[in-house]
């Protein structure tokens, strides 16, 4: 059984810590970015790739200290995630961060974690996390491409004219939420048929 509890965070109203900026800094990094443009990161790490300069010089609300991490980083942040090579400090911002209460993710080793990242499937504003509860990224990459094929895009249209639906219908709750069901019964097995008839056609 997996007891991890999913949630989806607003990186824009809270501070990232990222450390460690070599080629796994960098995909944490890009995985921030790619999910909330808006984020606020601070980088810190003592040497620091190409790739990662880049994508702070893109972003206003990244910043980037090149020297040694050091206990004041901790001040004001809420998430942080270790990207570094060195086990002694691994071990070192696992033992503040928990001191101090604070979120934290050390990239690849499990026992340090106290969040997982998952592997995310996106379609406008639909977000599906998955997570295999560590037993297998691999497989949560392959589950990413094989729900991402088979969702179409015109989920992201559906949702905005539910959204307006939504604020739309009059009454009070429970009748709101009837009228919400009732309409997107069929919905997902009309897109997928369609989707299926077309893609036949296009294959013949
Ligand atoms: C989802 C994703 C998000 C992200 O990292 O952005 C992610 N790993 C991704 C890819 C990936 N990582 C690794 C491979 C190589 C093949 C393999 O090992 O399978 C691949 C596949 C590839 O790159 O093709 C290596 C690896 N990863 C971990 C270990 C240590 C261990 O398992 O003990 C090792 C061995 C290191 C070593 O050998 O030294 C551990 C973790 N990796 C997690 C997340 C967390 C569990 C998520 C879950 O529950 O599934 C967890 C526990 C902690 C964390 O890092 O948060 C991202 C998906 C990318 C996508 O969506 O495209
Ligand atoms: N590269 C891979 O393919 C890969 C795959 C699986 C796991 N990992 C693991 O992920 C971790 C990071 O990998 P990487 O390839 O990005 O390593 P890397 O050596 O390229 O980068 C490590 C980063 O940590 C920084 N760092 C180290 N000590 C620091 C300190 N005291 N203060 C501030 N910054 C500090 C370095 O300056 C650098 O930016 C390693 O533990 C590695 O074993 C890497």
């Amino acid at each position: 059984m997996n007891t991890l509890f999913p949630i989806y965070v607003k990186l824009d109203k809270i501070q990232v810590l990222l450390v460690g900026a070599g080629p796994i800094g960098l995909e944490k990094l890009q995985a921030i970015l790619k999910n909330s443009p808006e984020a606020n990161v601070h980088i810190v790490a003592e040497k620091v790739c190409l790739e990662v300069e880049i994508l702070v010089n893109k972003h206003n609300r990244t910043h980037l200290s090149k020297r040694s991490f050091k206990e004041s980083d901790l001040d004001k942040v809420d998430l942080v995630l270790v990207a570094s090579n060195n086990r002694w400090l691994n071990a070192h911002i696992q033992y503040l961060c928990r001191t101090k209460h604070i979120l934290l993710n050390v990239a690849d080793k499990p026992s340090l974690c106290d969040f997982y990242l998952g592997s995310v499937v996106q379609k406008g504003n639909l977000k599906i996390g998955i997570s295999t509860n560590g037993k297998s990224p691999t497989i949560a990459k392959r589950l990413k491409e094989f729900l991402d094929q088979l969702i179409p895009e015109e989920i992201d249209e559906t949702l905005a004219l539910m959204g307006q639906l939504r604020d739309s219908i009059q009454g009070d709750f429970h009748e709101k939420v009837k009228r919400l069901n009732e309409h997107t019964k069929n919905i997902l097995e009309n897109q997928l048929s369609a989707r299926a008839k077309s893609d036949s056609l296009y294959d013949s």
